[in-house]
């Protein structure tokens, strides 16, 4: 009932033992709490929180215009809605290295288990578009220290993601991520790999986690399961992933009401009441007071 019952430290240590324990973590994008619930309910490792679906729900592109307030509120309602670490793109830690301590703070403080921090210049853009540029190597490791300074719970993950790879090549990403993990990184995600070839490179080349972004229509192939962690990568992300297959299922409905004047031809497609009200923990609410709950399947198909 109401929010997820493993409080953010525990969710925290949890997740640094699941990451030790070298196994792949698959972690969907969550477009809203409730999609969270979804993500927990049907058996992944953790729920991952995206600059892109934030900036796109609020229906804004991905290129730094959202703040670290409504950041930091997202983060909020969706990591408390769940039992599964929480994964926050805290894009380029929204300014200077004083704004980034203070972003680890206010993320942390938003339950979150987890944030990444990346080299980017203001303002930045998807990591999949072409024309990124990065900062110099002295202002992307102060970044990283600064968030790693800033951290009050030791658990909390610091993630450097470095975008140089589609600007200066993959040596130039190799060499960037080490500098990120000397300058205290718990894990790196390396944007925009060209293929797992890449992907097993950077594996080599540092020790900690590193993390693959399998986001749709971009610049990597997407890889499965099985190839990604035979090749020891820790964690895959599908950051839009959910919200571009709602967004589509959404189009096709409003295009069948558009054609049949109904919306019958798809309801098929639709999680029934039911299900919604399964995910809600509707039930729970009945034993809490009984003149709230009046829900029962029977009356439903
Ligand atoms: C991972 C990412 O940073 C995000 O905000 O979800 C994006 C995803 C995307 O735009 O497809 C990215 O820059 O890769
Ligand atoms: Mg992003």
């Amino acid at each position: 009932m109401l929010y997820a019952s493993t409080d953010p430290a525990t969710k925290r240590a949890q997740f640094r033992e699941r990451l030790a324990s070298g196994e792949l973590l698959r972690v969907p994008g969550a477009f809203n709490p409730l999609s969270a619930r979804l993500i927990q309910d049907k058996g992944f490792d953790g729920v991952y929180i995206s600059g892109a679906v934030i900036s796109a729900d609020l229906g804004l592109p991905d290129i730094g215009l959202t703040t670290l307030t409504e950041v930091a509120g997202r983060s909020q309602q969706i990591s408390r809605m769940t039992d599964l670490p929480s994964l926050v793109d805290a894009d380029t830690g929204f300014g200077e290295p004083m704004n980034v301590a203070r972003t680890v703070q206010t993320l942390e403080d938003a339950g979150v288990s987890g944030l990444h921090i990346e080299d980017q210049v203001n303002p930045k853009r998807c990591g999949h578009l072409d024309g990124k540029a990065v900062v110099d190597t002295d202002t992307a490791l102060k970044r990283i220290r600064a968030a790693v300074d800033a951290r009050r719970d030791p658990n909390l993950l610091i993630m450097a993601r470095t975008d140089i790879r589609a600007v200066d090549g993959l040596d130039a990403a190799m060499d960037r991520a080490k500098q990120l993990v000397d300058a205290g990184a718990d894990a790196i995600f390396p944007e925009a790999m060209k293929d797992l070839g890449e992907f097993e490179a950077m594996r080599n080349a540092v020790d900690v986690p590193i993390l693959a972004n399998m986001t749709e229509f971009g610049k990597s192939e997407l890889f499965t399961t099985t190839q990604l962690s035979n090749i020891g990568v820790n964690i895959v992300i599908y950051p839009v992933t959910l919200l571009r297959s709602a967004m589509g299922a959404a189009e096709r409905t409003l295009d069948a009401i558009n054609a049949d004047g109904t919306q019958q031809s798809v309801v098929g497609e639709m999680q029934t009441r039911a299900r919604l009200y399964e995910l809600l923990d509707y039930e729970s609410y009945n034993s809490f007071d009984s003149s709230v709950f009046n829900f029962t399947l029977d009356n439903h198909f």
